[in-house]
Protein backbone atom coordinates (compact mmCIF):
# COMPACT_ATOMS: atom_id res chain seq x y z
CA UNK A 1 0.00 0.00 0.00
CA UNK A 2 1.80 3.40 -0.67
CA UNK A 3 1.57 5.20 2.39
CA UNK A 4 0.49 8.62 3.74
CA UNK A 5 1.86 11.83 3.46
CA UNK A 6 0.96 13.84 5.83
CA UNK A 7 2.09 16.68 7.56
CA UNK A 8 -0.74 15.95 11.06
CA UNK A 9 1.01 12.71 12.52
CA UNK A 10 1.24 12.50 16.00
CA UNK A 11 -0.09 16.10 16.39
CA UNK A 12 -3.17 17.38 17.87
CA UNK A 13 -6.36 19.54 16.35
CA UNK A 14 -7.99 21.96 17.85
CA UNK A 15 -11.18 23.38 16.43
CA UNK A 16 -13.27 26.56 17.51
CA UNK A 17 -16.45 28.24 15.62
CA UNK A 18 -18.64 31.19 15.98
CA UNK A 19 -21.70 32.59 14.40
CA UNK A 20 -20.71 35.93 12.47
CA UNK A 21 -22.65 38.03 10.24
CA UNK A 22 -22.80 36.42 6.91
CA UNK A 23 -20.46 37.65 4.66
CA UNK A 24 -20.65 37.37 0.75
CA UNK A 25 -19.82 33.91 -0.74
CA UNK A 26 -17.99 36.05 -3.54
CA UNK A 27 -15.41 38.10 -0.64
CA UNK A 28 -14.69 35.19 1.31
CA UNK A 29 -13.28 33.27 -1.60
CA UNK A 30 -12.19 36.50 -3.67
CA UNK A 31 -9.76 37.12 -0.28
CA UNK A 32 -9.37 33.29 0.48
CA UNK A 33 -5.79 31.74 1.16
CA UNK A 34 -4.75 29.12 -1.49
CA UNK A 35 -5.71 26.13 -1.44
CA UNK A 36 -9.23 27.24 -1.60
CA UNK A 37 -12.09 24.77 -0.90
CA UNK A 38 -15.69 24.99 -2.10
CA UNK A 39 -18.02 22.68 -1.16
CA UNK A 40 -21.84 23.57 -1.59
CA UNK A 41 -24.71 20.94 -2.31
CA UNK A 42 -28.69 20.74 -2.10
CA UNK A 43 -30.21 20.47 0.89
CA UNK A 44 -26.56 21.19 3.01
CA UNK A 45 -24.46 24.46 4.66
CA UNK A 46 -22.54 25.82 1.78
CA UNK A 47 -18.74 25.55 3.11
CA UNK A 48 -16.03 28.17 1.68
CA UNK A 49 -12.25 26.77 3.12
CA UNK A 50 -9.19 28.76 3.11
CA UNK A 51 -5.26 27.32 3.25
CA UNK A 52 -4.58 24.02 5.04
CA UNK A 53 -4.12 22.97 9.13
CA UNK A 54 -2.97 19.60 7.49
CA UNK A 55 -3.19 17.78 4.17
CA UNK A 56 -3.51 13.99 3.99
CA UNK A 57 -2.23 12.70 0.25
CA UNK A 58 -1.57 9.12 -0.72
CA UNK A 59 -1.71 7.19 -4.19
CA UNK A 60 -2.81 3.56 -5.50
CA UNK A 61 -5.61 1.08 -4.84
CA UNK A 62 -5.81 1.43 -0.88
CA UNK A 63 -6.52 5.31 -1.20
CA UNK A 64 -9.93 5.04 0.56
CA UNK A 65 -8.77 2.98 3.21
CA UNK A 66 -5.36 5.07 3.77
CA UNK A 67 -7.52 8.37 3.94
CA UNK A 68 -10.13 6.65 5.69
CA UNK A 69 -7.14 5.36 9.08
CA UNK A 70 -5.60 9.02 8.64
CA UNK A 71 -9.01 10.93 8.90
CA UNK A 72 -10.01 8.72 11.95
CA UNK A 73 -6.88 9.45 13.35
CA UNK A 74 -6.71 12.88 12.95
CA UNK A 75 -10.02 13.01 14.69
CA UNK A 76 -9.46 11.22 17.05
CA UNK A 77 -6.89 13.84 18.13
CA UNK A 78 -9.75 16.45 18.79
CA UNK A 79 -10.24 19.25 20.71
CA UNK A 80 -13.57 20.34 19.10
CA UNK A 81 -15.87 23.36 19.88
CA UNK A 82 -18.35 23.76 16.83
CA UNK A 83 -21.25 25.41 18.25
CA UNK A 84 -23.46 24.11 15.41
CA UNK A 85 -23.04 21.32 13.55
CA UNK A 86 -23.03 22.71 10.17
CA UNK A 87 -20.09 24.45 11.68
CA UNK A 88 -18.11 21.54 12.99
CA UNK A 89 -14.71 20.54 11.08
CA UNK A 90 -14.35 18.22 8.24
CA UNK A 91 -11.69 17.33 5.89
CA UNK A 92 -12.32 18.03 1.89
CA UNK A 93 -10.70 16.84 -1.21
CA UNK A 94 -11.01 14.04 -3.99
CA UNK A 95 -9.45 11.07 -5.46
CA UNK A 96 -8.11 9.86 -8.42
CA UNK A 97 -10.46 8.04 -10.62
CA UNK A 98 -8.13 5.34 -11.74
CA UNK A 99 -5.83 4.04 -8.43
CA UNK A 100 -2.48 5.80 -9.94
CA UNK A 101 -1.99 9.31 -10.52
CA UNK A 102 -0.93 10.49 -13.14
CA UNK A 103 2.12 13.15 -14.62
CA UNK A 104 -0.22 13.97 -17.62
CA UNK A 105 -1.43 17.59 -17.87
CA UNK A 106 -3.40 18.82 -16.55
CA UNK A 107 -3.15 16.70 -13.76
CA UNK A 108 0.84 17.09 -13.36
CA UNK A 109 -0.17 17.74 -8.89
CA UNK A 110 -3.21 15.76 -8.33
CA UNK A 111 -2.10 12.87 -6.11
CA UNK A 112 -4.28 9.60 -5.87
CA UNK A 113 -5.88 11.50 -3.42
CA UNK A 114 -6.11 14.72 -1.61
CA UNK A 115 -7.95 15.93 1.73
CA UNK A 116 -7.99 19.23 3.23
CA UNK A 117 -8.56 20.18 6.75
CA UNK A 118 -8.90 24.17 6.40
CA UNK A 119 -7.06 26.35 8.33
CA UNK A 120 -10.26 28.35 8.26
CA UNK A 121 -13.89 27.65 7.50
CA UNK A 122 -16.98 29.61 6.83
CA UNK A 123 -20.12 28.12 6.41
CA UNK A 124 -23.42 29.45 5.59
CA UNK A 125 -26.50 27.15 6.84
CA UNK A 126 -29.95 29.30 5.95
CA UNK A 127 -29.64 32.86 6.91
CA UNK A 128 -26.69 32.43 9.41
CA UNK A 129 -23.25 32.05 9.12
CA UNK A 130 -20.24 30.56 10.55
CA UNK A 131 -16.54 30.68 11.30
CA UNK A 132 -14.08 27.83 12.04
CA UNK A 133 -11.04 28.00 12.77
CA UNK A 134 -8.40 24.82 12.68
CA UNK A 135 -5.22 24.42 13.68
CA UNK A 136 -3.16 20.80 13.81
CA UNK A 137 0.75 20.63 15.55
CA UNK A 138 2.43 19.36 18.45
CA UNK A 139 2.34 23.03 20.29
CA UNK A 140 -1.45 24.34 19.65
CA UNK A 141 -3.41 25.61 22.27
CA UNK A 142 -6.87 25.97 22.75
CA UNK A 143 -5.95 29.59 23.62
CA UNK A 144 -3.94 30.34 20.51
CA UNK A 145 -6.75 29.05 18.36
CA UNK A 146 -9.47 30.99 19.98
CA UNK A 147 -7.55 33.92 19.71
CA UNK A 148 -6.89 33.54 16.15
CA UNK A 149 -10.79 33.03 16.27
CA UNK A 150 -11.27 36.62 16.97
CA UNK A 151 -8.57 37.87 14.26
CA UNK A 152 -10.37 36.13 11.94
CA UNK A 153 -14.00 37.09 12.80
CA UNK A 154 -13.03 40.75 12.57
CA UNK A 155 -11.25 39.98 9.13
CA UNK A 156 -14.24 37.87 7.80
CA UNK A 157 -16.99 40.82 8.77
CA UNK A 158 -15.07 43.83 7.28
CA UNK A 159 -14.07 42.09 4.15
CA UNK A 160 -14.32 44.55 1.09
CA UNK A 161 -17.41 44.23 -0.70
CA UNK A 162 -16.05 42.15 -4.14
CA UNK A 163 -17.76 44.35 -6.64
CA UNK A 164 -19.14 43.26 -9.65
CA UNK A 165 -18.94 39.87 -10.99
CA UNK A 166 -16.35 39.67 -13.66
CA UNK A 167 -17.63 38.64 -16.61
CA UNK A 168 -15.95 35.44 -18.94
CA UNK A 169 -12.62 35.76 -19.89
CA UNK A 170 -13.05 34.29 -23.37
CA UNK A 171 -11.93 31.72 -25.40
CA UNK A 172 -8.86 32.02 -27.78
CA UNK A 173 -8.34 28.73 -29.09
CA UNK A 174 -9.52 25.10 -28.45
CA UNK A 175 -7.93 21.61 -29.21
CA UNK A 176 -10.20 18.77 -28.75
CA UNK A 177 -8.00 15.60 -27.40
CA UNK A 178 -10.33 13.75 -29.19
CA UNK A 179 -10.75 13.76 -33.48
CA UNK A 180 -13.96 13.29 -34.47
CA UNK A 181 -12.92 10.02 -36.98
CA UNK A 182 -11.16 8.73 -33.59
CA UNK A 183 -14.28 9.23 -31.46
CA UNK A 184 -16.34 7.27 -34.19
CA UNK A 185 -13.78 4.45 -34.42
CA UNK A 186 -13.37 4.07 -30.52
CA UNK A 187 -17.10 4.17 -30.19
CA UNK A 188 -17.72 1.29 -32.93
CA UNK A 189 -14.89 -0.62 -31.13
CA UNK A 190 -16.39 -0.40 -27.83
CA UNK A 191 -20.27 -1.61 -29.36
CA UNK A 192 -17.93 -4.17 -30.83
CA UNK A 193 -16.85 -5.38 -27.65
CA UNK A 194 -20.38 -4.98 -26.59
CA UNK A 195 -21.68 -7.10 -29.37
CA UNK A 196 -19.19 -9.73 -28.68
CA UNK A 197 -20.57 -10.48 -25.30
CA UNK A 198 -17.57 -9.15 -23.97
CA UNK A 199 -18.92 -6.15 -22.21
CA UNK A 200 -22.41 -4.66 -21.51
CA UNK A 201 -21.79 -1.06 -21.05
CA UNK A 202 -18.67 1.52 -21.03
CA UNK A 203 -18.59 5.45 -20.94
CA UNK A 204 -15.73 7.26 -22.96
CA UNK A 205 -15.27 10.51 -22.38
CA UNK A 206 -13.43 13.22 -24.33
CA UNK A 207 -11.32 16.26 -23.12
CA UNK A 208 -11.16 20.26 -24.40
CA UNK A 209 -8.50 22.30 -23.80
CA UNK A 210 -9.06 25.68 -24.19
CA UNK A 211 -6.83 28.77 -23.85
CA UNK A 212 -8.57 31.73 -22.34
CA UNK A 213 -8.39 35.62 -22.93
CA UNK A 214 -8.03 36.40 -19.61
CA UNK A 215 -7.79 35.28 -15.83
CA UNK A 216 -10.77 33.32 -14.91
CA UNK A 217 -12.69 34.43 -11.41
CA UNK A 218 -13.21 31.30 -9.89
CA UNK A 219 -15.31 33.29 -6.95
CA UNK A 220 -17.54 34.45 -9.97
CA UNK A 221 -17.50 31.14 -11.43
CA UNK A 222 -18.57 28.97 -8.15
CA UNK A 223 -21.45 31.77 -7.85
CA UNK A 224 -23.23 32.04 -10.78
CA UNK A 225 -22.76 27.81 -11.17
CA UNK A 226 -24.70 27.87 -7.91
CA UNK A 227 -27.53 30.08 -9.66
CA UNK A 228 -27.88 28.42 -12.90
CA UNK A 229 -27.26 24.78 -11.03
CA UNK A 230 -28.87 25.38 -7.44
CA UNK A 231 -29.44 21.07 -7.21
CA UNK A 232 -25.85 20.36 -8.42
CA UNK A 233 -22.97 19.84 -6.16
CA UNK A 234 -20.56 22.96 -6.85
CA UNK A 235 -17.17 21.84 -5.84
CA UNK A 236 -13.29 23.56 -5.98
CA UNK A 237 -10.49 21.62 -4.81
CA UNK A 238 -6.57 23.04 -5.47
CA UNK A 239 -3.75 20.69 -4.77
CA UNK A 240 -0.53 22.05 -3.84
CA UNK A 241 1.91 22.97 -7.21
CA UNK A 242 4.64 21.40 -7.97
CA UNK A 243 7.68 23.97 -8.19
CA UNK A 244 7.49 26.73 -11.23
CA UNK A 245 3.92 25.70 -11.96
CA UNK A 246 0.83 27.84 -11.56
CA UNK A 247 -1.83 26.35 -8.78
CA UNK A 248 -4.15 24.38 -10.55
CA UNK A 249 -7.95 24.51 -9.53
CA UNK A 250 -10.41 21.57 -10.42
CA UNK A 251 -13.67 23.15 -10.08
CA UNK A 252 -17.61 22.15 -11.98
CA UNK A 253 -21.26 21.93 -10.94
CA UNK A 254 -22.13 18.09 -10.82
CA UNK A 255 -25.43 16.48 -10.90
CA UNK A 256 -24.65 13.10 -9.57
CA UNK A 257 -24.34 12.26 -6.06
CA UNK A 258 -21.74 9.26 -5.49
CA UNK A 259 -22.93 8.46 -1.76
CA UNK A 260 -23.85 10.39 1.19
CA UNK A 261 -24.05 8.66 4.64
CA UNK A 262 -25.02 10.15 7.92
CA UNK A 263 -25.97 7.73 10.88
CA UNK A 264 -27.07 4.70 9.28
CA UNK A 265 -28.77 5.92 6.28
CA UNK A 266 -27.20 5.70 3.15
CA UNK A 267 -28.46 7.86 0.09
CA UNK A 268 -27.24 7.40 -3.75
CA UNK A 269 -29.02 8.23 -7.14
CA UNK A 270 -28.47 6.57 -10.34
CA UNK A 271 -28.03 8.87 -12.72
CA UNK A 272 -27.78 8.06 -16.58
CA UNK A 273 -29.43 8.42 -19.99
CA UNK A 274 -29.80 11.68 -21.14
CA UNK A 275 -30.68 14.72 -23.68
CA UNK A 276 -31.16 17.71 -24.31
CA UNK A 277 -33.25 21.16 -23.49
CA UNK A 278 -36.09 22.08 -25.50
CA UNK A 279 -36.45 25.67 -26.50
CA UNK A 280 -39.63 25.83 -24.90
CA UNK A 281 -42.02 24.35 -22.37
CA UNK A 282 -43.34 21.66 -24.39
CA UNK A 283 -40.44 20.93 -26.18
CA UNK A 284 -39.25 20.10 -22.96
CA UNK A 285 -41.80 17.63 -21.70
CA UNK A 286 -41.88 16.13 -25.40
CA UNK A 287 -37.62 15.46 -25.17
CA UNK A 288 -38.49 14.37 -21.62
CA UNK A 289 -41.06 11.66 -22.82
CA UNK A 290 -38.97 10.59 -25.63
CA UNK A 291 -36.15 10.03 -22.99
CA UNK A 292 -38.39 8.22 -20.64
CA UNK A 293 -39.49 5.84 -23.68
CA UNK A 294 -36.32 5.31 -24.96
CA UNK A 295 -35.10 2.06 -25.38
CA UNK A 296 -31.19 2.71 -25.20
CA UNK A 297 -31.43 5.35 -22.82
CA UNK A 298 -33.39 3.36 -20.09
CA UNK A 299 -31.51 -0.56 -20.60
CA UNK A 300 -28.19 2.15 -19.91
CA UNK A 301 -29.66 3.72 -16.72
CA UNK A 302 -31.10 0.25 -15.58
CA UNK A 303 -27.50 -1.24 -15.82
CA UNK A 304 -26.55 1.81 -13.34
CA UNK A 305 -29.23 1.12 -10.84
CA UNK A 306 -29.43 -2.47 -10.83
CA UNK A 307 -25.32 -2.36 -10.30
CA UNK A 308 -25.54 0.60 -7.28
CA UNK A 309 -28.26 -1.23 -5.50
CA UNK A 310 -26.09 -5.09 -5.89
CA UNK A 311 -23.23 -3.18 -4.80
CA UNK A 312 -25.20 -1.66 -1.60
CA UNK A 313 -26.10 -5.06 -0.66
CA UNK A 314 -23.66 -6.86 1.42
CA UNK A 315 -23.87 -3.42 3.78
CA UNK A 316 -27.50 -2.96 4.35
CA UNK A 317 -30.73 -5.62 4.73
CA UNK A 318 -32.72 -3.17 2.80
CA UNK A 319 -31.92 -1.54 -0.51
CA UNK A 320 -35.33 0.63 -1.84
CA UNK A 321 -35.16 2.37 -5.60
CA UNK A 322 -37.57 5.27 -5.98
CA UNK A 323 -39.46 5.56 -9.04
CA UNK A 324 -37.44 6.98 -12.28
CA UNK A 325 -37.90 10.09 -12.91
CA UNK A 326 -36.55 13.13 -15.25
CA UNK A 327 -33.88 14.97 -14.53
CA UNK A 328 -33.56 19.13 -15.65
CA UNK A 329 -30.91 20.92 -15.42
CA UNK A 330 -30.27 24.18 -16.94
CA UNK A 331 -28.52 22.15 -20.14
CA UNK A 332 -29.34 18.75 -20.05
CA UNK A 333 -32.54 16.09 -18.92
CA UNK A 334 -31.64 12.64 -17.46
CA UNK A 335 -32.96 9.49 -16.07
CA UNK A 336 -32.56 9.17 -12.29
CA UNK A 337 -33.13 6.63 -9.90
CA UNK A 338 -32.94 7.55 -5.88
CA UNK A 339 -31.71 4.69 -4.40
CA UNK A 340 -31.70 4.21 -0.80
CA UNK A 341 -30.29 2.08 2.21
CA UNK A 342 -30.13 1.39 5.69
CA UNK A 343 -26.95 0.01 6.92
CA UNK A 344 -26.28 -2.94 9.07
CA UNK A 345 -23.43 -1.88 11.17
CA UNK A 346 -22.16 1.98 11.19
CA UNK A 347 -19.87 2.22 8.08
CA UNK A 348 -17.33 5.41 6.98
CA UNK A 349 -18.64 6.64 4.02
CA UNK A 350 -15.59 6.12 2.40
CA UNK A 351 -15.96 1.82 2.49
CA UNK A 352 -19.56 2.91 0.53
CA UNK A 353 -17.06 5.29 -2.15
CA UNK A 354 -14.42 2.22 -2.58
CA UNK A 355 -17.22 -0.06 -2.80
CA UNK A 356 -19.65 2.15 -5.13
CA UNK A 357 -16.12 4.03 -7.25
CA UNK A 358 -16.55 3.36 -10.31
CA UNK A 359 -20.30 3.10 -11.06
CA UNK A 360 -21.31 2.47 -14.54
CA UNK A 361 -22.63 6.29 -14.88
CA UNK A 362 -19.21 6.68 -15.16
CA UNK A 363 -17.44 3.35 -15.41
CA UNK A 364 -19.28 0.80 -17.33
CA UNK A 365 -20.28 -3.34 -16.66
CA UNK A 366 -18.52 -5.48 -15.97
CA UNK A 367 -16.45 -3.01 -14.22
CA UNK A 368 -12.61 -4.26 -15.47
CA UNK A 369 -13.64 -4.67 -18.93
CA UNK A 370 -15.03 -1.49 -18.74
CA UNK A 371 -11.70 0.29 -17.53
CA UNK A 372 -9.34 -1.81 -19.68
CA UNK A 373 -11.55 -0.09 -22.81
CA UNK A 374 -11.33 3.20 -21.21
CA UNK A 375 -7.24 2.81 -20.83
CA UNK A 376 -7.28 1.64 -24.19
CA UNK A 377 -9.12 4.28 -25.90
CA UNK A 378 -9.26 7.52 -24.09
CA UNK A 379 -5.97 9.32 -25.61
CA UNK A 380 -5.68 11.32 -22.12
CA UNK A 381 -6.01 10.40 -18.73
CA UNK A 382 -9.01 11.21 -16.41
CA UNK A 383 -7.32 12.32 -13.23
CA UNK A 384 -9.71 13.28 -10.80
CA UNK A 385 -12.35 13.79 -13.44
CA UNK A 386 -15.58 11.27 -13.09
CA UNK A 387 -13.90 10.51 -9.57
CA UNK A 388 -15.56 10.76 -5.63
CA UNK A 389 -15.33 14.44 -4.39
CA UNK A 390 -16.98 15.40 -1.10
CA UNK A 391 -16.44 15.79 2.47
CA UNK A 392 -15.38 13.42 5.63
CA UNK A 393 -16.29 14.17 8.94
CA UNK A 394 -15.56 13.09 12.66
CA UNK A 395 -17.96 10.57 12.58
CA UNK A 396 -17.08 9.28 9.44
CA UNK A 397 -20.46 10.76 8.07
CA UNK A 398 -20.06 12.72 4.56
CA UNK A 399 -21.44 13.33 1.01
CA UNK A 400 -19.15 12.30 -2.07
CA UNK A 401 -20.63 13.76 -5.66
CA UNK A 402 -18.67 12.34 -8.67
CA UNK A 403 -16.65 14.97 -10.34
CA UNK A 404 -18.62 15.35 -13.74
CA UNK A 405 -19.56 18.74 -15.54
CA UNK A 406 -15.99 20.16 -14.31
CA UNK A 407 -12.70 21.40 -15.71
CA UNK A 408 -8.94 21.97 -14.05
CA UNK A 409 -8.29 25.50 -14.69
CA UNK A 410 -4.86 26.64 -14.79
CA UNK A 411 -3.32 30.49 -15.17
CA UNK A 412 -4.84 31.39 -18.31
CA UNK A 413 -5.73 27.31 -19.80
CA UNK A 414 -8.53 25.29 -18.74
CA UNK A 415 -9.03 21.89 -19.82
CA UNK A 416 -13.11 20.65 -19.57
CA UNK A 417 -13.96 16.70 -19.50
CA UNK A 418 -17.42 15.23 -20.50
CA UNK A 419 -18.30 11.67 -21.45
CA UNK A 420 -21.30 9.51 -22.37
CA UNK A 421 -22.51 6.14 -21.44
CA UNK A 422 -22.34 3.51 -24.93
CA UNK A 423 -24.60 0.40 -25.07
CA UNK A 424 -25.00 -1.72 -28.34
CA UNK A 425 -27.36 0.54 -30.01
CA UNK A 426 -25.24 3.65 -29.37
CA UNK A 427 -24.61 6.07 -32.29
CA UNK A 428 -21.10 7.59 -32.52
CA UNK A 429 -22.72 10.76 -33.41
CA UNK A 430 -25.32 11.38 -31.18
CA UNK A 431 -22.99 10.73 -28.53
CA UNK A 432 -20.48 13.40 -29.82
CA UNK A 433 -23.28 15.61 -29.58
CA UNK A 434 -24.35 14.57 -25.66
CA UNK A 435 -20.32 15.30 -24.96
CA UNK A 436 -20.34 18.55 -26.56
CA UNK A 437 -23.72 19.03 -24.36
CA UNK A 438 -22.03 18.07 -21.40
CA UNK A 439 -19.36 20.88 -21.38
CA UNK A 440 -21.81 23.61 -21.81
CA UNK A 441 -21.88 23.94 -18.39
CA UNK A 442 -18.53 24.90 -17.66
CA UNK A 443 -18.19 26.00 -21.17
CA UNK A 444 -20.60 28.81 -20.76
CA UNK A 445 -18.26 30.56 -17.87
CA UNK A 446 -15.58 30.87 -20.30
CA UNK A 447 -17.12 31.60 -23.55
CA UNK A 448 -17.98 35.37 -23.44
CA UNK A 449 -20.85 35.68 -26.05
CA UNK A 450 -22.53 32.95 -23.30
CA UNK A 451 -22.37 35.62 -20.89
CA UNK A 452 -25.95 37.06 -19.90
CA UNK A 453 -28.18 33.44 -21.28
C1 LIG B 1 -19.99 10.98 -17.88
C2 LIG B 1 -20.80 12.03 -17.71
O1 LIG B 1 -22.11 11.93 -17.33
C3 LIG B 1 -22.65 10.67 -16.95
C4 LIG B 1 -23.21 9.95 -18.10
C5 LIG B 1 -24.54 10.08 -18.45
C6 LIG B 1 -25.08 9.43 -19.69
O2 LIG B 1 -24.32 8.72 -20.37
O3 LIG B 1 -26.25 9.61 -20.02
C7 LIG B 1 -25.41 10.83 -17.64
C8 LIG B 1 -25.00 11.34 -16.46
C9 LIG B 1 -23.70 10.96 -15.90
O4 LIG B 1 -23.83 9.81 -15.16
C10 LIG B 1 -20.29 13.42 -17.86
O5 LIG B 1 -21.05 14.36 -17.62
O6 LIG B 1 -19.11 13.59 -18.21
Amino acid sequence: MEPLRTDAAGTHLVSRSVPVTPPSFRSVLSAADAPRTVWSAPEEATVAGEGAAATLTTDGAGRFDTIREAAEALFASGDVHAGTEAARPRLFGAFGFHPDSTDSAPWEDFPGARFVFPRVQVTWVGDDAWLTVNAVGPDVTPESVESRLETERDRIESLPDAGDPADPPGVRGRRRTTARDDWRSGVAAAVDRIDSGNLRKVVLAQALDVDLDGDLSLPDVLSRLGERYPDCYRFLVEPDPGSGRTRASLFGATPERLVSVRGRTVETDALAGTTGRGETAEEDEWLAAELAADDKNVHEHQLVADTIKAQLAPFAASVSAGPRRIRRLATVQHLRTPITATLDTAEHVLSLVEALHPTPAVGGLPPERALETIRETEPFDRGWYAAPVGWIDAAGYGTFAVALRSAVARGDTATLFAGVGIVSDSDPDREWDEVQLKYRPILDELEREAHGR
